[in-house]
């Protein structure tokens, strides 16, 4: 049966015959009894206790309890919210409410201003909100709320020791309230709600209980080894690498026994942030025990492993308080990779605990590989970045020029100063070598500076003894245009020297320009409006889109060495040497041609219109003392 509005009644019908005087029937007496919220109260709580043991998920059981309610009651929209431990609503459920509006209050707060449901979570009492659209409760969620809803009435629900964890609330397409089949359906639901609510908050207390460590709140080595796992089956399919570190603090012992268990337990929770902090979303990263912790790393190979293994270390060496002392954290790393030391968790962690063992066992503080040639290439990099810091601090690198030729005067253009380093021991350490090292272990940024410095003191030097050098050409690293002050510094620079911008051209990549970083282009234009030169170098070889060249106050292109190497083949090199010098000559760029080594190069190139040309042809990088013999001895030759 249906009542007057098309909902859904129950009725219980008993039938009593009345009987005449020999027996025979003659009457019956209907009693029909509405029995429609017992019946409610029956098929909601039977399809909801059905489905949680089911064990359906959580969201899945808040959607049924909304969709059985709104078709009993098809006047009503039901939406249920969750109360986070922050005190904000989480969506749940809601089925015939924009996915817009879910969305939107997802995440807000509750509170006493906080419309229908944040007030009744806030208050812990239904609240009725009959014209949302006057009611000050709503005030800051109006704007929010889809055409056509013109009422909401919010109810808390709670657990069994009264904790308000949720709200269930009807929306309404009329200014109104509930009615008394409204009433009834809420107070079933709210029962089941909490019922479906603290049985799914039950279960992650097991989870947390059974995969998260109590202390640190990092997964433990159930869930570790477990995700470890997955990561490796990931790798596996994409042909990656994948490290795992195994950590252990240096002397913890002792800071638990002469600072307290307390003390030892808030030092490991501080390095648990640490660790968290410098993976981020780069790996997992686990406590196995005691002060022993695990970063497990898919897609890294040994370089990348080395790299973080620095930062892992630096990181918990900053001095932090403790128990009102200042401690330093050192700690032993122990590194295997997959594949190349084992197929599976199990075997990579066992082989990253023995690489810790030995690197305790090496002086504390300190990283080891379980494979020896890693192990070798990792110290060996290590050697080698605190010379090249040392070498940088001392400044005992040095600047080799080579000059770029004008093709139809045989005059300087200018010289390209290129960084020299010769190490004690190694001897001459190729650029390609140091400036990606410098790069890696932050030492860029010095770098430049005294390659600017010395570069500017060298041509100041070479204007006051004559020697007519035009320009001086220097490479700076992507990085370095992260510095805001760079052009203010420069601008000094240049006018201690006497010089002005345009005395200084400054070769990028580029590969600069897929660097996202904020000050990049500003300093860019604020080089270009001190007159400096931008040079874009090994032009053709790395951003396939041309759009950068008239947004970027570039005066050079430097076609890269590669294209003239093959020139002599013909064919494809031709026409791309050819297609870049139209380049050029279209957007008014002069064009240098690097790597030029025989004559015939030079004919071809100069015969398509290449103004400047640099190369062995010429000269190679020279101490500034010969070039200056090599300058001279080109003038007696003319
Ligand atoms: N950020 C900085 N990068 C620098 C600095 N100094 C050098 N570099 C970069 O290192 C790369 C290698 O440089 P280098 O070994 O000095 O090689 C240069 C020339 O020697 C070489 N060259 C020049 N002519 C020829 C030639 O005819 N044949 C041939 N095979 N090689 C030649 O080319 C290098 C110059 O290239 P480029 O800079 O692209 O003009 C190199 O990428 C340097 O940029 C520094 O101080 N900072």
């Amino acid at each position: 049966m249906r009542d007057l509005i098309g909902r859904p009644l129950w009725c219980s019908v008993v039938a009593n015959p009345i009987l005449d005087a020999r027996g025979e029937p003659t009457h019956s007496v209907m009693l029909l009894t509405d029995i429609t919220h017992t019946k409610l109260h029956e098929v909601l709580q039977n399809k909801v206790l059905d489905a949680l043991v089911r064990e359906v998920p959580l969201v899945a059981v808040m959607d049924l309890v909304c969709r059985e309610v709104e078709r009993i009651a098809p006047e009503v929209k039901a939406s249920i919210l969750r109360v986070d431990v922050n005190g904000r609503l989480r969506t749940l459920a809601g089925p015939n409410l924009p996915d817009s509006y879910s969305q939107a209050i997802d995440g807000a707060p509750i509170g006493p201003r906080t419309g229908s449901c944040g007030t009744a979570a806030y208050r812990g009492e239904p609240v009725l909100v009959s014209d949302i659209a006057t009611d000050p409760l709503w005030d800051d969620y109006r704007h929010l709320v889809p055409a056509g809803l013109m009422a909401c009435w919010s109810s808390p629900i709670k657990n069994s020791e009264g904790r308000v964890i949720g709200t269930f609330a009807f929306y309404y397409e009329q200014n109104r309230g509930p009615d008394e089949l409204h009433l009834r359906l809420v107070d079933v639901s709210l029962h089941l709600c909490a019922l479906a609510l603290e049985r799914d908050e039950a279960r992650a207390h097991i989870r947390q209980l059974a995969f998260y460590d109590a202390l640190t709140g990092l997964p433990n080595r159930s869930l570790l080894m477990a995700e470890a796992e997955q990561a490796i089956s990931r790798c596996d399919a994409e042909g990656a690498e994948l490290a795992v570190l195994f950590i252990d603090l240096d002397r913890f012992k002792q800071i638990n026994d002469s600072l307290g268990h307390p003390a030892g337990d808030e030092l490991l929770r501080l390095v648990a942030a640490r660790l968290q902090a410098v993976v981020r979303e780069q790996g997992l990263v686990g406590r196995l025990s005691g002060d022993e912790f695990v970063v497990v790393l898919p897609n890294c190979d040994g370089l990348q492993a080395t790299q973080v293994a620095e930062r892992l270390l630096a990181r918990l060496a900053v001095a932090h308080r403790v128990a009102g002392v200042s401690l330093i954290t050192l700690a032993s790393v122990g590194i295997s990779l997959y594949p190349s030391n084992g197929q599976d968790m199990e075997t990579l962690l066992h082989r990253a605990d023995m690489a810790m063992y030995q690197a305790k066992n090496g002086g504390r503080g300190s990283f080891r590989f379980f494979s020896e040639e890693m192990n070798q290439r990792a110290q060996e990099r290590l050697a080698l970045e605190s010379s090249l810091r040392e070498a940088v601090r001392h400044q005992t690198l040095s600047l080799h020029y080579q000059p770029q030729v004008r093709l139809h005067d045989g005059s300087i253009h200018a010289v390209e100063a290129l960084a020299r380093w010769r190490h004690p021991q190694m001897g001459a350490v190729a650029p390609s070598r140091f400036i990606p090292l410098a790069e890696e272990c932050g030492l860029i940024g010095e770098l430049s500076q005294w390659v600017l410095r010395e570069a500017c003191r060298q041509l100041a030097d070479w204007r006051q003894r004559g020697i007519e050098i035009p320009a001086v050409a220097v490479n700076l690293s992507p990085s370095d245009f992260h510095d805001q002050d760079l052009p203010h510094n420069l601008d000094v620079l240049l006018r201690r020297h006497g010089l002005s911008g345009s005395d200084l051209v400054v070769e990028i990549t580029e590969g600069m320009l897929l660097d996202n970083h904020p000050t990049t282009l500003a300093t860019l234009h604020a080089l270009a409006e001190l007159g400096v030169r931008l040079s874009m170098d090994d032009f053709g070889t790395g951003y396939s889109s041309l759009s950068y060249l008239h947004r970027l106050p570039i005066s050079e292109l430097k076609l890269d060495r590669s294209f003239v190497a093959d020139l002599a083949g013909g064919g494809t090199a031709l026409a791309l040497t050819d297609a870049v010098m139209n380049i050029g000559r279209s957007l008014e760029l002069t064009v240098i041609a690097e790597g030029v080594e025989e004559t015939r190069q030079l004919e071809m190139l100069h015969q398509q219109g290449y103004p400047v040309a640099q190369g062995y042809l010429f000269s190679r990088p020279l101490p500034a003392a010969a070039l200056e013999e090599w300058m001279l001895r080109r003038v007696m030759a003319s």
